[in-house]
C-alpha cells in the first residue's frame, strides 16, 4: 500500500473491527447557523453557501425555516429549485399551517419537530405529550399527502425518557416518516449515551436515525461521530461550528475525522477552508485560532522541535496537510525559534547568514519582548538587515 503524504490514518481504528459507517451528512447552517444570535445571511450569501457545500458533496442542505419571515421562505424556495446535488429539506413546528408553508418551498423533505420532554411540555407547550404528538402526526400525514418526505424530530430528545422516545418513533414510523432524529438540543450526551441512545432507537424502528448535537459540553462532533458508530445515518453539522449557544458539530471538523478515522473519502475537503472564510465573512463570527481544521493556528509552528521536523517531513506535527483542507502552513519566528527552524526560515527569505550571525539573531529573537504575538516577517526582515551589518 502505498505511503499517504496527506494525513495520518488512526490505525488504531483497525483493532476495534466496526463495520463500515453508512451515513449521509446535513448540514444546518442556513438554519441553525443562522439562529445564532446576531447572524442574518442575505439571499445571495444563504444561495452561495448552499452552492459551495453542494461542491463539498453535502448530501443534504438544511435551507432554512421558512415560517420565520416571508424572505426566508423565498430564499428556501430558490434553493430547493438551484438544481444541487444535495437533497434540500426545511424545519416546521407541528402545525400543518407550518407545514404547509414548507411544502410550497418544494423542499425534499421537511422537518417536523416537537419536543416530548417533561420539561418542554411543561413550560413551552403546556400541553400533554399525546396532545402534542397528535399535533406532529397531523402535520406528518399533511406532508405525507402532498408528497414530501418527512424527518419527524424530537427536539430535546436527549433529555426525552426513552421509551416515550422509542414508543413515539415507532408510532412515527406507522405514518411512514423517512427519518426519525434525535436532537441532542441542550447538549447533554457524551459519546457514550449517545451510543447508548441511538442504539436503542435503531433497535427499537427501521426507520433510518438522525443525529442533531449541541456542543454545550465540547462534545458535538465526538457524539456525531459516537451516533454514527452506533448506527445513526444523518449526521448534522454546521460550518464553523456555529449555532445556538456553543454552536453544533462542526461540518469540517465531522468530515476530516470521517475521512480520517473511518476512511470515507468522498467529500471534497479541500473546500472547507473557503467555506469556513464565507461563513466567518457573512456571520461576522472569526472561529478561534485553536479551532480544529480552520483556525488560524491549524498549520502555524513556532517551536523549533516542531519545526526542525517539519521542514524534512510535515507528518511529523500535523495530523493533515494543509493541501488535504485547502489550508496554508506558517512557521512563526518567536521565544521557542530553534537554530534549526531558523537557518530553513532565513534561507528560504531567500538570505545567507554565518552560523556566528544565525547564533546572535537568535539570541535576539529569544529575548525580543516587544512582541507576544511572534515576530512579524516584516520585523524579522528588518533584524536579518541589522544582525548584516554589524
Ligand atoms: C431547537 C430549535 O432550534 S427549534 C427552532 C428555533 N428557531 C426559531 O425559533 C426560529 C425563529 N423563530 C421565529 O421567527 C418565531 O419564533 C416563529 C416564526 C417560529 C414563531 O413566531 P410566533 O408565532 O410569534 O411564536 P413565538 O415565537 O412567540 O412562540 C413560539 C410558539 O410556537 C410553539 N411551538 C414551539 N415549538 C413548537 C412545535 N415543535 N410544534 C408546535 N408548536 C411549537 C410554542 O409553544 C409557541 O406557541 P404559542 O404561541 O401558542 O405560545
Ligand atoms: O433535529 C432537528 O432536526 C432539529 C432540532 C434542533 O435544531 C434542536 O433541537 O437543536
Amino acid at each position: 500500500m502505498s505511503e499517504n503524504k496527506d494525513y495520518s490514518r488512526n490505525k488504531l481504528m483497525d483493532q476495534l473491527n466496526l463495520p463500515p459507517l453508512d451515513i449521509e451528512i446535513c448540514d444546518v447552517t442556513l438554519r441553525d447557523g443562522e439562529q445564532t444570535p446576531g447572524v442574518v445571511f442575505t439571499r445571495e450569501e444563504k444561495i452561495a453557501l448552499a452552492t459551495e457545500l453542494d461542491s463539498v458533496g453535502v448530501d443534504i442542505i438544511e435551507a432554512g425555516f421558512p415560517v420565520v419571515s416571508v424572505s426566508e421562505k423565498a430564499v428556501v424556495k430558490e434553493i430547493a429549485n438551484l438544481g444541487l446535488d444535495a437533497r434540500t429539506c426545511c424545519l416546521a413546528r407541528s402545525k400543518v399551517s407550518d407545514v404547509e408553508t414548507a411544502v410550497d418551498c418544494d423542499v425534499d423533505f421537511v422537518s417536523i419537530f416537537i419536543a416530548m420532554s417533561d420539561l418542554h411540555l411543561k413550560y413551552k407547550y403546556h400541553k400533554s405529550c399525546a396532545e402534542m404528538f397528535s399535533c406532529a402526526m397531523e402535520a406528518v400525514q399533511y406532508a405525507k399527502d402532498h408528497g414530501v418526505g418527512v424527518r419527524f424530530a424530537a427536539e430535546d430528545g436527549s433529555r426525552t425518557d426513552v421509551e416515550v422516545l422509542k414508543t413515539a418513533f415507532r408510532a412515527a414510523e406507522e405514518y411512514k416518516v423517512d427519518y426519525v432524529s434525535i436532537a441532542d438540543t441542550i447538549g447533554i450526551l457524551n459519546p457514550s449515551t449517545t451510543y447508548y441512545l441511538v442504539n436503542e432507537i435503531k433497535k427499537t424502528v427501521d426507520t433510518p436515525v438522525c443525529i442533531h448535537c449541541h456542543n454545550d459540553l465540547g462534545m458535538a462532533t465526538a457524539n456525531t461521530l459516537a451516533a454514527a458508530e452506533a448506527g445513526a445515518k444523518q449526521l448534522h453539522t454546521t460550518v464553523n461550528a456555529i449555532g445556538e449557544r456553543a454552536g453544533n458539530a462542526s461540518l469540517e471538523e465531522v468530515l476530516v475525522a470521517l475521512r480520517i478515522q473511518y476512511g470515507i473519502e468522498r467529500y471534497d475537503t479541500t473546500k472547507l477552508t473557503e467555506l469556513s472564510k464565507m461563513v466567518n465573512e457573512y456571520s461576522g463570527l472569526k472561529p478561534a485560532v485553536n479551532k480544529a481544521i480552520v483556525g488560524e493556528h491549524t498549520f502555524s509552528h513556532e517551536s523549533g522541535i516542531h519545526v526542525c521536523a517539519i521542514l524534512e517531513e510535515p507528518r511529523t506535527y500535523e495530523l493533515f496537510s494543509p493541501e488535504m483542507v485547502g489550508g496554508k502552513r506558517h512557521l512563526i519566528v518567536g521565544k521557542h525559534t530553534g537554530m534549526k527552524a531558523l537557518t530553513g526560515i532565513v534561507g528560504d527569505m531567500g538570505h545567507e547568514l554565518s552560523k556566528e550571525q544565525l547564533a546572535s539573531l537568535l539570541d535576539r529573537i529569544k529575548n525580543c519582548t516587544e512582541t507576544k504575538h511572534g515576530i512579524s516577517p516584516e520585523r524579522l526582515e528588518s533584524m536579518i538587515k541589522e544582525t548584516k551589518q554589524h
